[in-house]
């Protein structure tokens, strides 16, 4: 499947090759008669700037295309008109200056340099190949030789939401379970012999080793090997747990920028695009910078790139238009060009740009560099909406999610719920275990939730131990199923501290969104129906005004 669409991204990158051979052919003609008129009729000051637009474009977009030398060249010729093309109107009296013979020449070869086919392969790069897996999965590949301590770590693994596949050695493990895989645990000494030890070229999940000797070289020889972790027996499970998932959403964050592409070129802008789409990005293309407002607010990327000169829009001076706007102040912008005066970088970031790249760029640095800016970008909006312990989302933030869906089901007359959720005798957890065990049991309810839940529920930390969920396009039936499940789950999980064996419940309250006058009313009933469920016992789920809603079975908390 992989190989199926590296081939089409291939092919669509070839067929723009092509694209823009047959239009940079069209444009050298129509450069060459209209320096042609020049020449013999005389001064035109919209010949002269239409063959400097001309020789701009070429300059800016060959290299990417393979024609890297085309580009140069074209830059070059570009420079000897631009003072020209600077003047007022009307001065052009010593344009004989440039348009002589060799001038005339070198613009002749521009053709020959396309037709002759002589491009250099298409700067794709390795990069494109790599191809982001989806790992929105948590499926964790355990390798462990003895059979009883592979029973038990995937047991207690399975109940924090891992689906786990177990094989007692490296080689057994098959390649496309690898490549699905989330993250690979290892019994350290099958890792420590080095090279890649699962005989397979895929490129690895992060690799978590579990083993009893734990020295400062034995730590160092993993590093050295390509660990990405070390967990000492007996293992923490909820640490390794939070541990895992915290690999699975920085890889996560890897794949999914969001990137605006703004270029008047239509062959650059599909190039860029399949490139960026095929580097696992998503990926919105705008032709025409008056559609950029109404795309932003629509799309909301994680960072825009955007051309430099966009017909008679320039890029910089959007930069600053879009600044006026408080929600873009922080948005990431980078330039792309091939205007490499220092002078007019500085100027255009000083407008409000974050990074200039200079064009030609290969494909495999472009996708690098918006990739590093993207995980920057989504990193620090993470930080504003995000709550540092579980990664959910802020008190505010769920709330306005409660309101934005109250208003989509009643239009649309769906069903959607709201349900809040506590974890019991919490307090009972911190004042025995301490604080740190606590959060790691908050952060437990996190994890659970985050699997147990569709893609499409928002999911937020309400309070201390409080959790707000909205379920979009969900009957109150199917909600009660899904966390009552939690419910099961959660009780299940095994906390050990201080030497001793701990479990931990929590009580849900659900209310239908579209029944309330507003979100707030709903959370309000929600938050009624988990009091109810407090009132019955705890570890259960309970709905807004029904007299009885089944209790996921009586679990006593903290049986240490
Ligand atoms: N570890 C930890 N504890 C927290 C956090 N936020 C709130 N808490 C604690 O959560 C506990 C909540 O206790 P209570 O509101 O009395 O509720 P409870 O003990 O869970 O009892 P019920 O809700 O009635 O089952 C308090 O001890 C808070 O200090 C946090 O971020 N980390």
């Amino acid at each position: 499947m992989a190989d199926q669409n590296s081939a089409d991204v291939a092919r669509k990158l070839a067929l723009l090759k092509m694209r823009f051979r047959e239009k940079a052919l069209c444009a050298l003609s129509s450069l060459q008669q209209s320096l042609s008129r020049v020449h013999s009729s005389g001064v035109d000051s919209g010949e002269i700037l239409s063959a400097y637009q001309s020789l701009h474009r070429l300059a800016g977009s060959a290299g990417t295309f393979g024609y890297s030398a085309l580009g140069r060249e074209a830059r070059e010729l570009e420079q000897i008109i631009k003072p020209f093309v600077e003047k007022a109107p009307g001065t052009h009296d010593d344009v004989s200056q440039f348009l002589d013979q060799s001038f005339m020449r070198r613009v002749e070869g521009l053709s020959d340099m396309v037709s002759g086919g002589g491009s250099e392969s298409t700067p794709t790069g390795s990069a494109l190949e790599e191809g982001l897996r989806d790992v929105a999965e948590p499926m964790v590949v355990l390798v462990e030789p003895e059979p009883d301590r592979a029973r038990s770590l995937a047991s207690a693994l399975t109940h924090h939401g891992f689906i786990i596949h177990s094989y007692s050695g490296l080689l057994d493990v098959p390649e496309r379970v690898l490549v699905d895989a989330s993250a690979v645990l290892v019994r350290d000494s099958l890792f420590s012999a080095g090279g890649n030890t699962f005989g397979t070229d895929v490129t690895l999940p992060p690799i978590i080793c579990v083993g009893s000797v734990d020295g400062f070289d034995d730590r160092y020889k993993l590093a050295e090997n390509g660990a990405d972790g070390f967990f000492p027996e007996p293992v923490d499970v909820p640490l390794l747990a939070d541990y895992i998932e915290r690999l699975i959403g920085e890889r996560l964050e890897l794949g999914k920028g969001r990137v605006l592409i703004v270029d008047d070129d239509p062959e650059l802008l599909e190039h860029y695009g399949l490139v960026l789409e095929d580097g696992g990005m998503n990926v919105h293309k705008v032709r025409s910078p008056s559609e950029l407002l109404g795309a932003l607010s629509e799309f909301q990327p994680d960072l825009v790139l955007m051309d430099v000169q966009m017909g008679h829009y320039s890029g910089p001076t959007l930069a600053r238009m879009l600044r006026f706007d408080p929600e873009w102040v922080g948005l990431h912008i980078i330039f792309l060009s091939s205007e490499d005066d220092r002078e007019f970088q500085v100027d255009a970031l000083s407008k409000g740009g974050d990074v200039f790249l200079t064009k030609p760029i290969s494909d495999s640095f472009l996708l690098r560099a918006v990739r590093v800016k993207c995980n920057r970008a989504r990193q620090l909006a993470k930080l504003a909406s995000r709550d540092s312990l579980t990664g959910l989302l802020k008190h505010s933030l769920v709330k306005q999610e409660v309101g934005k869906e109250h208003s989509r089901c009643r239009r649309f007359g769906q069903d959607s719920v709201v349900a809040m959720l506590d974890l019991d005798h919490f307090k009972l957890v911190n004042d025995r275990f301490g604080h740190r065990t606590g959060d790691l049991v908050i952060k437990g309810l996190a994890n659970l939730l985050r699997h147990r839940l569709r893609k499409t529920d928002v999911i937020g930390r309400y309070g201390g131990e409080e959790f707000l969920v909205v379920m979009p396009d969900c009957s109150l039936e199917n909600a009660v199923e899904a966390l009552q499940a939690v419910c099961e789950q959660m009780r299940r999980i095994s906390y050990t501290s201080k030497g001793q064996e701990f479990f931990v419940t929590v009580s849900i309250g659900l209310a239908p969104l579209a029944a309330f006058e507003n979100g707030e009313e709903a959370i309000e009933a929600a938050d009624q129906a988990l009091y109810v469920q407090k009132s019955r016992g705890r570890n259960g789920v309970s709905v807004f005004g029904e007299a009885d809603i089944g209790s996921a079975g009586k679990v006593v908390q903290c049986t240490s």
